[in-house]
């Protein structure tokens, strides 16, 4: 008989993602799909579901304590509402989470199977019950150099980011897409008269990115034109939760200890990419290794690494968020050695982050689960 799995949040950015690829994968036929909702308890199941019954109502601990497997991509808000709750009522499932609400408990193991599965199958074993998707930008580097960490090469490593709008939610998206169109709006007659001076475009361009009536309310500033040097909150020590997060979960991930841990720090920066998140990195390496074997390491590291020539057309033309959203490559490149010696390697990586970032992992682990990867 096929196990039941509740679904939470399967309507949201996150969820409709994880739900689109568990269909192109097939996955709905490995078990019975149980629906929630945190709104309209009730109501009918997609469309696309097959004999699925009403929605469930989300809170509603009795209907969650029913299920050996829950799978949720509601948010943090939700997991937090719920979770000690279901465990408080006996619950003994298994809890898959997009949130990063339990990431970092003791009693976690963040998935990223094609880089730690030895780490989520020692869980299993080890009767480990929460298995949480990762970081978004933490996962798409991974996914990217887990050649390199997988064979110990990285002794250290900075990463720069350039976050696109989606990390932040889909209003996001849309706040950016209003002030792209807002901005445009406001120059539009200059631009079109190509006898027009370009500096007094650009003296109305900054006009309408500071004026009060541009659309901001999500981001509290423009990114439209800009980028905002700061993500997530201020741990009070100079660093953003989302710089910290790239040390301490890349670490975790990797099952890493005290003994064995990687410092990985940098600065986390959003940019006006709509869901693709891209990153430049500074790796000191253990060793001095020729780049072509570097390029082998990276390449083998997963089926999705892609290593791009450190050439300008192909970097233009495949190393950049248009070329990779949509997709689950996770192409590596600008790769060479920096002045400051052999063991100093740079490289740039972009990924979805809807996809590696979120939904990818947590379908894999349900699959895993289910014994089916
Ligand atoms: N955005 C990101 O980049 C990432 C997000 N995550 C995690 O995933 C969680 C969910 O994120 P995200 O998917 O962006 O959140 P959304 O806001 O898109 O969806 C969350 C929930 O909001 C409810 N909702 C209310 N109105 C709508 C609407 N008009 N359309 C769709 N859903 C609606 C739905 O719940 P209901 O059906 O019950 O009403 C839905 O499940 C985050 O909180 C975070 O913890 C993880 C990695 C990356
Ligand atoms: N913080 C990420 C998105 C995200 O949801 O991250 P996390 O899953 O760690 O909360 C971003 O803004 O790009």
């Amino acid at each position: 008989m096929k196990k039941a799995v509740g679904l939470v949040g399967w309507r949201g950015m996150v969820g409709s993602v994880l739900m689109q690829r568990m269909r192109d994968e097939n996955d709905f036929a490995l078990f019975e799909p149980v629906f929630f909702s945190t709104s309209n308890a009730g109501g009918a199941a997609p469309s696309w579901a097959d004999g699925a019954g009403p929605l469930q109502d989300a809170y509603d601990i009795d209907a969650l304590k029913k299920l050996p497997i829950i799978l949720t991509a509601q948010g943090g808000d939700y997991t937090s509402a719920v979770y000690t709750k279901l465990r408080d009522a006996g619950w003994d499932g298994l809890w898959i989470d997009a949130a990063s609400t339990l990431r970092m408990d003791d009693d976690s193991i963040i998935v990223l199977d094609p880089i730690n599965r030895d780490v989520i199958d020692q869980g299993l074993k080890n009767g480990i019950k929460q298995f949480i998707g990762g970081n978004c930008t933490v996962s798409c580097m991974l996914m990217g150099l887990g050649g390199l960490f997988k064979n110990n090469l990285v002794e250290w490593m900075t990463s720069m980011t350039y976050q696109a709008a989606s990390g932040g939610g889909a209003q996001h998206m849309r706040e950016l897409l209003t002030q792209f169109g807002e901005i445009n709006a406001a120059v539009k007659p200059l631009l079109d008269d190509p006898a027009s001076a370009i500096l007094e475009i650009d003296r109305q361009v900054l006009a309408k990115q500071k004026a009060d009536d541009l659309d901001h309310q999500h981001f509290g500033v423009p990114l439209g034109g800009n980028l905002i040097p700061w993500i997530d909150s201020d741990l009070g020590n100079g660093m953003s939760r989302e710089e910290w997060k790239g040390g301490v979960e890349t670490n975790k991930v990797l099952g890493h200890t005290a003994e064995n841990y990687v410092p990985i720090d940098g600065l986390c920066v959003r940019i006006g990419a709509m869901r693709s998140h891209s990153q430049a990195l500074t790796i000191k390496l253990r060793q001095d290794l020729p780049l072509d074997e570097i390029n082998d390491i990276i390449a083998q590291g997963s089926q999705w690494a892609k290593v791009i020539p450190n050439e300008r057309e192909r970097t233009m033309h495949e190393l950049t968020p248009v070329a990779v959203t949509g997709t689950l490559d996770i192409p590596v490149g600008r790769m060479r050695k920096l002045a400051m010696g052999g063991d100093y390697l740079s490289a740039f990586t972009v990924g979805d982050q809807l996809l590696w970032g979120a939904a990818e992992p947590l379908r894999r682990m349900l699959r895993i689960a289910l014994g089916e990867l």
